[in-house]
């Protein structure tokens, strides 16, 4: 069955905007890990306004599951990671400034750094991961990076989805074949929902990992809101 990697930065976005540590996001992945979770992911920005570089040096003291890093190897990024040996890193090509992961890499473009990422991170026995669009070229070039995995970036499947599911899925299911036609473990992220899901990983062959934060969290913040307000009710009765 494919795994289900639980990204908590939306949890650690939530406790930096009150300055506290509420929610404790160590706590809360300890928790989700009790409630099934095969994996936590976490992807620190450099400005940490959301899981911190502390974070992720604790999170790796309590973590029983599969810890995934997911970022942009710059020299701090790569220290850490190196330091940490999470069970896998995920590279991916963020820019500095950006809201969110929003395209995968030109492997072929940078060929040479990835080579040399992902060597550096094999050596200390951490498995490699390299976000991509579903782009033939662009998993071919994965490939001769050496890496052990892709992580299909999954945006544009969520966004067409909503109108053309089978149209959304094409491009993704073609890109899995090739990527274990060339030997390479396949994950995928990225706006992945209740909604959407089901019919990715029915469609998708060879699926080994998905990890998904925004829609989760905003799920289970809307699915608890029931239950809440009525303990609340509860409580102000008594
Ligand atoms: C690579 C990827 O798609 C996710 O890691 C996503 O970018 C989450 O990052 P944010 O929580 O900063 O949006
Ligand atoms: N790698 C994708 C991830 O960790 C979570 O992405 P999202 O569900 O927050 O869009």
């Amino acid at each position: 069955m494919t795994k289900l990697s639980v990204n908590i930065n939306k949890m650690a976005t939530l406790r930096n905007a009150r300055g506290g540590n509420v929610p404790d996001v160590i706590a809360v992945a300890r928790d989700l890990e009790d409630f099934g979770a095969d994996g936590i992911t976490v992807h620190p920005r450099p400005d940490e306004r959301h899981i911190r570089y502390a974070d992720v040096y604790a999170l790796k003291e309590v973590l029983k599951t599969e810890f995934n890093i997911e970022g942009n190897p710059n020299p701090r990024f790569t220290q850490m990671v190196l330091e940490v040996r999470p069970a896998q890193v995920t590279l991916v090509p963020d820019a500095v400034d950006a809201i969110t992961s929003n395209a995968g890499w030109d492997t072929k473009k940078h060929l040479s750094f990835l080579k040399e990422k992902i060597s550096e991170f094999k050596a200390r026995g951490i498995r490699t991961s390299i976000f991509v669009d579903p782009v033939p070229a662009m998993v071919e070039g994965a490939a001769e990076t050496g890496t052990d995995r892709i992580e299909l970036y999954t945006e544009m499947y969520a966004s067409v989805y909503e109108k053309d599911p089978a149209r959304a899925i094409k491009p993704y299911a073609e890109a899995a074949e090739l990527a274990h036609s060339l030997g390479l473990g396949i994950n995928a992220g990225h706006d992945l929902s209740l909604d959407n899901i089901g019919y990715f990983s029915k469609g998708i062959p060879h699926l080994l990992e998905v990890s998904i934060g925004h829609a989760l969290i905003c799920e289970a913040i809307y699915l608890g809101l029931e239950n809440v307000v009525n303990m609340y009710k509860h409580r102000l009765r008594s």
